[in-house]
């Protein structure tokens, strides 16, 4: 499989901080994330075809950890707390949280699945309502 250079979030780095490196290359579960029953994580074939997708979208992937991460800035508190009101009404009905820290008019937010101790197919629904979320 090609190696992916991707962005990467640091949370030891400040804030803001990001290196390059090449995609890690952990083992995981081969079945499919979708499977019946408990929360798979992404398979290296999904991660291939929705990585790329996620970073052209200004996710990183978080160092150190199987999570995504981004920063959304809006005009002001307003702007910021009504992103965050839509989420989190959104997360709920998908019972599925995001790790976010907000300061005025940005909202940092890390994605990751507790259940299955990874990126899920939840992170990438979630990401996705995000930045839609974050235009309206
Ligand atoms: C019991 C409850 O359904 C779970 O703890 C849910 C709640 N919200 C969650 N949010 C996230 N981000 N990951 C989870 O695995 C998760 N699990």
């Amino acid at each position: 499989m090609q190696p992916l250079i991707v962005s990467r979030w640091d949370p030891m780095q400040p804030m803001g901080a990001c290196i390059g490196g090449a995609a890690h290359s952990q083992t995981r579960c081969s079945a499919l994330s979708h499977q019946a029953g408990k929360i798979q994580s992404l398979t290296e074939e999904e991660r291939a075809h929705l990585l790329p997708l996620l970073h052209n979208a200004q996710w990183v992937e978080v160092v150190g950890r199987d999570a995504i991460y981004k920063e959304f800035i809006f005009k002001d508190f307003n702007q910021a707390f009504g992103f965050m009101s839509r989420v989190a009404l959104q997360a709920e009905k998908m019972d599925h949280h995001p790790e976010w820290f907000n300061v005025y008019n940005k909202v940092q937010i890390t994605l990751s699945t507790h259940d299955c101790g990874g990126l899920s197919q939840r992170d990438i629904t979630m990401a996705t309502f995000m930045d839609q979320a974050s235009l309206m």
